[in-house]
């Protein structure tokens, strides 16, 4: 008979001592970029979990001891260990693992659909299997990033009716996921607090008892389900925000003719002042949609929420802006399309005459470096509005091709020879570190992200957040 963990006479220390001697069964829902290091984690400390994943693939790579998920420190190493010793196995039966785990672990996707409303059908879906599973005592856990209210509104009380178990006699909890993809052992091991809320204080206490056998560092415990849902959500706000005021100072740059990433570093020499990062926008499928968490969720308005949305989604467009502008600088285009007042602008939203005949390379098409990511991603935007607006697109990045992308594909070493007329530096991955900038015709460079120093060669370069060189 498993042991039990919620509302049961056996003593914390002795559920302690079962949880690390395996005697409780883990299940672990969606094996990403956070679920599979997550999954590592508890079978490293259990020996005892099953993942689960819809994709048959992942699930065959993980059974081999093959990691799906690349460009994590450790993990290869540690999936190939576990699924050797078994304590670690994965399947695409949810509702098998559901009858066997006693703790069940949600980290599979909520994203936003096509009107920028919460997405929490992945979730959904597992907790229907979960419902079949589920036993008294037992206890489930949201990892995954949730609107505040979620599970108090929508998760808890779909448990309570598709198992047929009063509440009271299961837990539930939200320990949301905080962490970074390409740190995620670390991370998940402790390198942040982690925070727990409960629907009530004896999921809270199980699953604090959990989670301190888990990671290094201390338990945030909070309040309830929401207040923990809304720590995760309030991070993302709290960058999403930041980044956008980043950006806008960005754009100040040349109106003040200054290098305004100098000005914020020199700022945030001050303790109480942390601006972020210019960029070309704000990528992947976490902080760009947790703010429709809130907007799109209940009916609040919270109109810094919306705006830091629209600064940091014009982004790409300020990029292309720039690129239009050193193009047509360059080629001293006579008939730049000209505004009413005859002021004649590149931003303008015809197709810009300096990009009509331009050939443009796009460098990086995920999110950020080293994550093979594309959902939001600025690259993918930035070849868009390219191509809206004209010009030739080609795209190279070393994780991901451009398939479907207004772009086509260029490698590194074909650059010197496709000759573009700009090129867009959009994710700065190590692989760009070997274009020959060196070899290529004098083009337009616009670097969005601050890597590039090209004053030894013949390109016009323009950095976000320092302007033209
Ligand atoms: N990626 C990140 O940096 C972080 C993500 N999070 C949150 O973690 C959650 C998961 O994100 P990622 O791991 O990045 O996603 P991901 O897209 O990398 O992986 C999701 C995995 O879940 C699987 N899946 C989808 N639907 C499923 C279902 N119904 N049943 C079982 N498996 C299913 C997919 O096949 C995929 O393997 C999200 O809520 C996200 O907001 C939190 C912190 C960091
Ligand atoms: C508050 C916080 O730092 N959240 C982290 C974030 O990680 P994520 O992988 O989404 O990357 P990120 O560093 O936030 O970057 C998101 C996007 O924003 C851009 N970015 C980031 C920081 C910055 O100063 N300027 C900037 O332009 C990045 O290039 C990228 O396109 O979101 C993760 C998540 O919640 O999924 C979270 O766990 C991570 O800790």
């Amino acid at each position: 008979m498993t042991p039990a963990l919620y509302d049961t006479l056996a003593s914390p220390a002795s559920q302690r001592e079962q949880f690390r001697a395996g005697e409780i069964p883990v299940a672990v829902y969606g094996l990403g970029k956070m679920g599979l290091p997550l999954a590592a984690v508890y079978a490293e400390h259990t020996g005892a979990v099953t993942g689960v994943d819809i994709d048959e693939r992942v699930v065959e790579r993980v059974n081999a001891g093959d990691s799906p998920v690349q460009g994590e420190p450790g993990l290869d190493g540690l999936v190939d260990s576990l699924a050797a010793d078994g304590a670690l196995t994965a399947t695409i039966d949810a509702g098998d693992a559901a009858r066997d785990a006693a703790i069940h672990v949600v980290v599979v996707p909520t994203l936003i659909d096509d009107a920028n409303d919460p997405d929490l059908s992945a979730v959904e879906a597992v907790v229907d299997e979960i419902a079949t599973g589920l036993l008294p005592g037992d206890l489930v856990v949201l990892e995954s990033t949730l609107p505040p209210r979620a599970t108090a509104d929508v998760i808890h009380p779909m448990l309570v009716e598709r198992s047929d178990l009063a509440a009271g006699t299961f837990g539930v909890a939200v320990c949301p996921e905080r962490t970074s993809s390409g740190r995620a052992l670390a991370d998940i091991r402790g390198t942040h607090p982690k925070v727990v809320g409960g629907v009530d204080a004896e999921s809270g206490r199980v699953a604090e008892l959990v989670y301190d056998e888990l990671v290094d560092n201390e338990i945030v415990r909070v309040d309830d389900a929401t207040t923990a849902e809304a720590v995760k959500v309030f991070e993302g706000l709290y960058r999403d925000v930041n980044i956008a005021l980043a950006n806008d100072l960005a754009r100040l740059t040349d109106e003040f003719g200054v290098d305004v990433r100098e000005a914020i570093d020199a700022a945030n020499t001050q303790p109480y002042c942390e601006i972020h990062t210019p960029g070309p926008g704000v990528g992947g499928h976490c902080i760009p949609y947790y703010p429709y968490f809130v907007l799109n969720w209940l009916d609040v308005d919270v109109p810094m929420l919306s705006t830091a949305r629209g600064v940091n989604d014009a982004m790409p467009a300020f990029v292309v802006d720039r690129v239009a502008d050193g193009l047509a600088a360059t080629d001293s285009v006579d008939d730049v399309v000209g505004v009413p007042d005859g002021g004649a602008t590149a931003s303008d939203s015809a197709p810009d005459a300096a990009l009509a005949d331009a050939t443009v390379a796009v460098l990086g098409l995920t999110y950020r470096a080293g994550i093979r990511e594309t959902r939001a991603s600025p690259g993918i935007d930035i070849c868009a509005e390219l191509t809206d607006r004209g010009a030739t697109v080609l795209a190279a990045d070393p994780l991901v091709d451009a398939a479907g992308l207004a772009a086509t594909d260029v490698s590194v070493a074909e650059l010197p020879e496709r000759a573009p007329d700009a090129v867009v530096l959009a994710t700065a991955h190590e692989a760009f570190d070997a274009v020959d900038w060196a070899a290529m015709p004098p083009a337009v460079v616009v670097d969005g992200r601050d890597v590039l120093d090209l004053s030894t060669t013949e390109h016009r370069q323009y950095t976000v957040g320092r302007g033209w060189s």
